[in-house]
């Protein structure tokens, strides 16, 4: 290639990257001041090259005068964790039973080694986070959750026990208040505090949604480790309504994991969110590519 040519060609990808810019330019303002609440999976957290970018899209959000809202999860490293003690994880619609030695180590896990790491990341990409938990300035106010069964032979129903799994009944988002004027991002586990002090572990998902109505957040997003909700023959629904989700989950279609996810879209939307998006956080950037960009990448949960 010729000096001359080579000179061409770069400064056709110059004017192509300045093409993107003036394309997010619009987004960026639609965004500007506006909270979203992002939950960072666990098995998002997976890749430490991922997380890098991860942390580098949020301090941008930042830096662009959007203000994010980090609340993460960490299943699968509170799993490992019980692992090691030879203490089994059992789940019920995708929720961890939890004894009081299981909520002990998720605490730990959470709040204390994931909620570190991800503030370190932010920190090191060059934006100011701080952690905090669903305790801190009384963030999350949670109840134990309570769920029955039907015996599918006898019809019965009868309560299950799952322990101290909690679910938010008030969010005291003062502190987002705070920080929303400054320049600090707020990084939250999902731990809530009960009326008499108890510690409760809650759904990730469960506890974004929570936080997402409660700051009226104009977006939430929710990076999982699948590219959205797929149907039954496993391919990307780029589009849901709130009544088309339900009738999936009927079906059996949407399973484990996504139930407390779907479900946490569909309030946050009857909670008057305007949008909830599921997407795809094995790969880099979906998060820009959603906001900023003409067409989305994940599944979009909107009212009917
Ligand atoms: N219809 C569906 N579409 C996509 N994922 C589904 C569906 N039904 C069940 N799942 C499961 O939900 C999982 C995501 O939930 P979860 O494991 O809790 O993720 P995270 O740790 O990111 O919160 C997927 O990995 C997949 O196994
Ligand atoms: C009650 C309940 O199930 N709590 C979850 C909290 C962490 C979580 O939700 O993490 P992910 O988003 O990575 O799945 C748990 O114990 O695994």
């Amino acid at each position: 290639m010729t000096a001359e040519s080579d000179k061409a060609r770069r400064r056709v990808e110059w004017l192509a990257q300045a093409g993107i810019l003036t394309e997010a330019l619009p987004y960026m303002r639609r965004y500007n001041d506006q909270t979203l609440v992002v939950k960072y999976g666990g098995h998002a957290m997976g890749d430490s090259r991922l997380a890098r970018l991860f942390a580098r899209d949020i301090v941008l959000l930042k830096q662009v005068g959007v203000d994010p809202i980090v609340v993460h999860g960490g299943g699968p490293q509170i799993g490992e964790m019980l692992k090691r003690i030879e203490k089994e994880s059992v789940f019920v619609d995708g929720l961890r039973v939890t004894d009081q030695e299981t909520v002990d180590i998720v605490e730990m896990v959470l709040a204390g080694s994931i909620n570190k790491q991800i503030v370190g990341s932010l920190q090191a990409e060059g934006g100011r986070a701080i952690g905090l938990c669903g305790k801190d300035g009384g963030l999350i106010k949670a109840r134990k959750l309570t769920r029955t069964t039907k015996d599918p032979e006898s019809n019965i129903e009868k309560v299950l026990d799952l322990g101290f799994v909690g679910e938010p009944y008030e969010c005291d988002t003062t502190i987002l208040d705070v920080l929303r004027r400054s320049d600090f991002i707020p990084v939250i586990a999902p731990i809530g505090l009960g009326d008499d002090g108890e510690t409760y572990n809650i759904n990730a998902d469960t506890a974004a949604g929570a936080i997402a109505g409660a700051a009226g957040a104009k977006r939430l997003l929710l990076l999982t480790d699948v590219a959205g909700v797929l149907d039954k023959n496993g391919d990307l629904i780029t589009d849901l309504t709130v009544s088309e989700a339900a009738k999936l989950q009927e079906q059996g279609v949407i399973s484990g994991g996504m139930i407390p996810k779907i479900q946490t879209c569909v309030d946050a939307i009857n909670d008057g969110a305007e949008g909830a998006v599921i997407l795809d956080g094995r790969h880099q950037h979906q998060i820009l590519l959603e906001l900023f960009t003409e067409h989305g990448t994940g599944t979009l949960i909107r009212p009917d």
